[in-house]
């Protein structure tokens, strides 16, 4: 048991998807897993483990925001020794050619985290995803015949951003804005874990179209079975 999770150990699974809504972690579980048990519910951020394809596989919310995730991945790895998380989110696009109901995959966060910040003073680390897991998603994806765009994204600490950054980061070629990847991959290294996300665009920052709630879900359905497929040949290492 942890402070924010009560599960016991070998409760949760090595491998784990991470959607930021613990209702999107229902839906995965509800919906793709087989055998399932449900192994967290403090403060309604539900964790569940089931089969997937025959391997043991979890998923579990993790909260809105860098500080959020940050507490439940630290706890899921240092806690109950889980190795692949592969967060399962949405962002919003902010090139041209990058389209809303698009799937990115991050091989790289950027950040305006003060968490990074604190933790590296004035070196600029490169929050970066675990190839192997990246190319696993990528080939899924091309499999599946599902278009996916790979690159940079950015974390942001503000969803309502005063201050308007997004010209300057669209310029250096990031594609997308989403608020947690950073941690998960700076957090995940320090454990010796993989972790990637996989991204679907609810909407879009500079035209402001967004897609209906059942739009979100085709897609969603889609990014899910990558990740699940991806992940299937980490799982139980
Ligand atoms: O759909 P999720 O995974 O929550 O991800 C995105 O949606 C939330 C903002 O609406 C932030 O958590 C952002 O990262
Ligand atoms: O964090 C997010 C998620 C979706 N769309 C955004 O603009 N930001």
């Amino acid at each position: 048991m942890s402070i924010h999770i009560n599960a016991q150990k070998g409760d949760i699974a090595d491998t784990i998807l991470l959607p930021g809504d613990p209702l999107r972690a229902k839906y995965i579980a509800e919906n793709f897993l087989e055998d399932v048990t449900c192994f967290n519910e403090v403060r309604n951020m539900f964790g569940y483990t089931g089969t997937y394809k025959g391997k043991r596989i979890s998923v579990m919310g993790t909260g809105m925001g860098v500080p959020s995730i940050s507490i439940y991945v630290h706890e899921l790895m240092e806690e109950y020794g889980v190795k692949n998380l592969i967060r399962v989110g949405t962002c919003g696009a902010i090139q041209k050619d990058v389209e809303v109901r698009d799937v990115i995959i991050a091989q790289s966060a950027s950040t305006d985290s003060f968490q990074n910040r604190k933790l590296f003073g004035n070196f600029e680390y490169a929050p970066t995803s675990d190839f192997e897991l990246l190319l696993a998603s990528y080939n899924e994806a091309k499999k599946k015949g599902l278009e996916v765009k790979v690159g940079n994204v950015f974390t942001a600490d503000s969803f309502y951003d005063e201050k308007g950054d997004v010209e300057m980061m669209a310029k250096y070629g990031v594609l997308a804005l989403e608020m947690e990847s950073a941690a998960l991959f700076t957090i995940s290294k320090k454990f010796d874990a993989r972790a990637l996300a996989i991204l679907t665009v609810s909407d879009h920052v500079l035209t402001g179209e967004a897609t209906s709630s059942e739009e979100r879900q085709t897609t969603f359905n889609e990014m899910i079975e990558v990740a699940l497929d991806a992940a299937v040949p980490f799982a139980g290492e």
